[in-house]
Order: structure tokens, then C-alpha cells, then sequence
């Protein structure tokens, strides 16, 4: 060993979660080690987020243009250049790429390893040839595509999100294993981009959103030419020339290139956790609300720690690690007013409890709806199909919202805010809402709370007696 480092806080993968806890920490005085094994900005940037959305970007720009006669605007898709796509796609990865360098968290005075991080003992690591000892360590390693074991998949060249966005050409026919958010934002994104896309899951497709909602983002997909198989199990895969030929329960199906979006595994491979104390198993390394793991000075945020699995998410877990490491407050971690979207178009957005979810936990409970095709805005953008639907208890205390419609990620926001605040549905009533606007469907939705009392016999009676007095 050339020489031993030692530090307050030791961050272990520079992606959303390591990156704002060696930003933050270095900013309020902490000496910061961060080791990342690959690229600054981990999944998000570089294979995840950024790219996807990106990708999703194009497609829909491929959309606008034919759906523009809609609007008396006679336009033809003359082509898509798919290797000008791919550049598209990583020159807006290059333009966010400076946020995350090593450059910039050198500046802010982290010192910044690239090489792949082991643990050696319950406060110590190696990294290369030097070993890092820290007050603190946090781990936030991220996780990878899960590859299912179906015959012959090790034998055929599939993608992964880690070198979908590598791809230059066209793929002719893209077979898309798993209808999860990134299997189904990159099958609209590919078939709005001209590819023939079969997207099959095992089970129904978006299995952890309102299945009411995902059938408005289904039919849509497959208004545009989705082929989406559910319920099928996959059981052999095969080449025969350029082709990739699934063997299903239901037959085989035939395409050119192949997707595995079948979930995520945590990335724990190599970090020797034992050596440390910290226990895992295959859902991610265990935490508690504080998210400290088995060595209470050793953290865990973000995929790796399970659960929920967004960048946002790790960016809040990493203010509850700041705060309980820097400032030794209990901070504990609180995922009831976390949200998420799928950027499919319409977009699926929900925060809080569902339906189901809402009736199990409180009983009798209040379900709201509003679709678009009532919202003057949506109807002069001709996007009305959608709607929004609220759960609250029986006193409209807000428990959760759902919205599957046009820039349903950006009308969540005030619905996150009420269920963080422990508002009732008053509030969101009152609200004045700048006509015409879509987040118009909020108010209304919540307006429709009181539609049963407001235009019952009992008030009609009351207003009738009333008016008697002049
Ligand atoms: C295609 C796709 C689209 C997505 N879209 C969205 C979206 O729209 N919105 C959203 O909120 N989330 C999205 N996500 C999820 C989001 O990318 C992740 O939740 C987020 O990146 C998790 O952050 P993290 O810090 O936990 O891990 P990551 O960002 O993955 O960072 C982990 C880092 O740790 C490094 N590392 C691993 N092991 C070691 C080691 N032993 N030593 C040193 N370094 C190591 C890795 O190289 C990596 O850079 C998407 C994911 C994918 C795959
Ligand atoms: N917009 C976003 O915020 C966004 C976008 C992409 C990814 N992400 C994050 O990344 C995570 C991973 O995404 P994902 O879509 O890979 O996983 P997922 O776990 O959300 O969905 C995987 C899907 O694959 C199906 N599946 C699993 N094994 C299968 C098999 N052998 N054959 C056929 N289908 C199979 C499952 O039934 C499920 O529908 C998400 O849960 C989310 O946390 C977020």
C-alpha cells in the first residue's frame, strides 16, 4: 500500500445519491473522499435518465410531426437520420456532463479517486494501491439491469440500458423484455422513431401504478403501433441470421434487436461488504430510517439501499445522510410524499397511496376524477385524453394522486406538496388556478369533493329559505 487517506465522510459511487452527499458535505466544511469506478454521474447522466428522456425527446419530435395536420399544418416526416438521433442523445449527456466532472467536485474540494472501492475492515477500504480510512462511509453504488435466466439469452447480443444509447443504426424489429418504466418509455420511444417494437412482460404491464391510469398510457402505445404482449413468459431465446427469435408460451416472436428491461440488481458485487459488517441481501443492502446499515457508521442511499429506485430519491436520501452524519440529527428518511413519473406520452405521474392501497389504510375513503377532454387548455392542444384521480379519507385529508394526461409530471408537483403537508382537499379547491391552464384538472378535481352536498335537496332548501329574506 503506497499510502492511507483519511477523511470525514468517504463516498463510495459518484452517481444522483454520492454525488449531492460529496457536493454538500465538502461545501459545509467536511474533508470528502469520493471513489467512482466508471463515469461521473453514474446511471442517471450517462445510462439512465438523461438519455432516455433524450431519446423520448426525438421520438415525440417524430410525433408532433405527424400528428400536425390535426392542427391544418401540413407537414411530412421525410426521414430519421438514427445516427443523428444518437448524437442528439449524447450532446445533451455532454451538456450536463460539466455539473458532474471531476473537475467541478475537485473545485468544491472533494478529492476525487477513480478506481473501484473494497472494503477491508468496518472503517477502512481499498482503492488501487491506497486505502482510505473515514469518519463516515456512504455507499451509493447504484444497480444494473437484472438479466433473467431464460435459455439461450447469454448466447444472442442483447441491450441493457448501459449500451442501448450506444446504438447508431436503426433497429429494424426491437424486442423490449419488461413493461416497466424503462421498458415502455423506450418501446414508445423507438416505435415514434420508425422501429417496428414488441414489448412482452410477464406479467401486466406498469405492475406499480394505478392499473386504471396505465390503460390510457397502453392504449396509446398501442394506437401507435406497439405490439404489447402481457402475461407471456419468455422461455428460449435464439438467433437465426439477423433475426432474434423468442420461444414463448404463446408461440415465437421474431425481431432484429433485443432490449432487457426486466428490473434492476444492486450493485454490492465487489465491495466486500463483510469485511464491514454491512448486511444485504438481493433487495439491496439493509437500512434503517435513518439509513445507517448494520455498522451505524456506514450508510447506505439510493438503488443500492433498495426500495424506491429514482434519482430524486437518492437526492433526498442523501439530505437525510447529511444531516445525520454532519450534523448528528436522528433525520429519518419519509418516502409517503415521493412521486414518480413515467415520461411515456401521455405521462403517468402519482404520489401517495393508491386506490387499493388507500382503502386497506383508512377504510372508507373519497376517490376524485377529471379528465382532460373537460380542460379547455387540453382541448386547444388537442392532448384530452387523461385524467386526474385523487384519494382522500372520508374527511378529505389528501392521501394520494395519480394523473395520466399531457405534463402529468409537472401537475404532480402540487399534489406532492399537499400530502407533505398533510393538507385537506379544501385547500386545493380554494386554490385559484390561472385559466386555461391544465393544472386547472387539480382544482376541479378537488372541487368535485363537495359537488354531492353543494348541489343536494338540503341545500337547495337552505338557499330557497334564505332567499325568502330578499
Ligand atoms: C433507462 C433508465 C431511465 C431512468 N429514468 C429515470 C427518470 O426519468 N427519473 C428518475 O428519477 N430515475 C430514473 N432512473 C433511475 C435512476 O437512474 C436511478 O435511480 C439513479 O441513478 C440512482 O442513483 P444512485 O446514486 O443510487 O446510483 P447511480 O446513479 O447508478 O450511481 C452509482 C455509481 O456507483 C459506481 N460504483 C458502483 N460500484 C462501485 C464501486 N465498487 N466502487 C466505486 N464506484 C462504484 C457506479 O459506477 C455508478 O457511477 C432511470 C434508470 C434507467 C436505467
Ligand atoms: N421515469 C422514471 O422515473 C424511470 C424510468 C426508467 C427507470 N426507472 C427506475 O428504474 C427501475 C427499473 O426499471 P425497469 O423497467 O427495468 O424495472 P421494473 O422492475 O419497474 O419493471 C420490470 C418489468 O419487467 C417485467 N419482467 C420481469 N422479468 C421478466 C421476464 N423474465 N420476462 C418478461 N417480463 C419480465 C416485470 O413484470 C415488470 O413489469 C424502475 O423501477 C424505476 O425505479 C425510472
Amino acid at each position: 500500500m503506497s499510502n492511507v487517506i483519511s477523511c470525514d465522510i468517504c463516498v463510495i459511487g459518484g452517481g444522483s445519491g454520492g454525488l449531492s452527499v460529496a457536493a454538500g458535505a465538502s461545501q459545509m466544511g467536511a474533508d470528502v473522499v469520493l471513489v467512482e469506478k466508471g463515469k461521473m454521474g453514474g446511471d442517471c447522466l450517462n445510462y439512465g435518465c438523461v438519455p432516455s428522456k433524450a431519446l423520448l425527446g426525438a421520438g415525440h419530435a417524430a410525433q408532433h410531426v405527424r400528428e400536425a395536420a390535426k392542427f391544418g399544418i401540413d407537414a411530412d416526416l421525410k426521414g430519421i437520420d438514427h445516427k443523428a438521433v444518437h448524437d442528439h442523445v449524447h450532446d445533451i449527456i455532454a451538456g450536463i456532463e460539466p455539473h458532474d466532472s471531476v473537475e467541478r467536485f475537485e473545485g468544491l474540494g472533494v478529492k476525487v479517486i477513480q478506481e473501484a472501492a473494497r472494503f477491508v475492515g468496518p472503517q477502512e477500504i481499498e482503492v488501487g494501491d491506497q486505502r482510505i480510512c473515514a469518519k463516515r462511509f456512504v455507499i451509493s453504488t447504484g444497480s444494473r439491469a437484472r438479466i433473467p435466466a431464460v435459455d439461450g439469452l447469454d448466447e444472442v447480443d442483447y441491450f441493457t440500458n448501459a449500451n442501448l444509447f450506444d446504438m447508431q443504426e436503426k433497429p429494424d424489429h426491437l424486442l423490449v423484455l419488461g413493461g416497466g418504466p424503462i421498458g415502455m418509455e423506450m418501446a414508445q420511444a423507438h416505435r415514434q422513431l420508425g422501429c417496428d417494437v414488441t414489448l412482452l412482460d410477464r406479467s401486466s404491464i406498469m405492475p406499480k401504478d394505478d392499473a386504471e391510469l396505465v390503460d390510457i398510457v397502453r392504449r396509446n402505445l398501442v394506437q401507435e403501433g406497439v405490439d404489447i404482449k402481457e402475461n407471456i413468459s419468455v422461455e428460449k431465446v435464439r438467433k437465426e441470421g439477423d433475426n432474434i427469435i423468442l420461444t414463448t408460451d404463446q408461440g415465437e416472436v421474431t425481431g432484429t434487436h433485443l432490449l432487457v428491461a426486466a428490473g434492476r440488481q444492486v450493485n454490492v458485487d465487489g465491495l466486500n461488504l463483510e469485511a464491514a459488517n454491512v448486511a444485504y441481501d438481493d433487495k439491496g443492502i439493509r437500512v434503517d430510517a435513518r439509513l445507517r446499515t448494520s455498522n451505524k457508521k456506514i450508510f447506505a442511499i439510493g438503488d443500492v439501499a433498495g426500495g424506491f429506485q429514482f434519482t430524486h430519491k437518492a437526492g433526498y436520501d442523501a439530505g437525510i445522510v447529511i444531516r445525520n452524519a454532519l450534523f448528528r440529527m436522528p433525520a429519518k428518511a419519509d418516502y409517503k410524499a415521493l412521486p414518480w413519473v413515467t415520461y411515456t406520452a401521455p405521462e403517468l405521474a402519482t404520489v401517495g397511496l393508491d386506490e387499493e392501497a388507500a382503502r386497506k389504510a383508512h377504510g372508507e375513503i373519497r376517490i376524485m376524477r377529471w379528465p382532460f377532454s373537460e380542460n379547455d387548455r387540453a382541448r386547444a392542444e388537442r392532448k384530452t385524453e387523461g385524467l386526474i384521480k385523487v384519494v382522500t379519507n372520508k374527511k378529505g385529508l389528501i392521501l394520494g394522486a395519480s394523473i395520466v394526461g399531457p405534463s402529468a409530471g409537472e401537475l404532480i408537483q402540487v399534489w406532492v406538496l399537499a400530502i407533505s403537508q398533510k393538507m385537506k382537499i379544501g385547500a386545493m379547491a380554494s386554490m385559484i388556478a390561472p385559466y386555461p391552464t391544465l393544472s386547472e384538472v387539480s382544482k376541479r378535481a378537488a372541487g368535485s369533493f363537495y359537488t354531492p352536498s353543494l348541489f343536494s335537496e338540503k341545500t337547495k332548501k337552505i338557499v330557497r329559505f334564505l332567499l325568502r329574506f330578499g
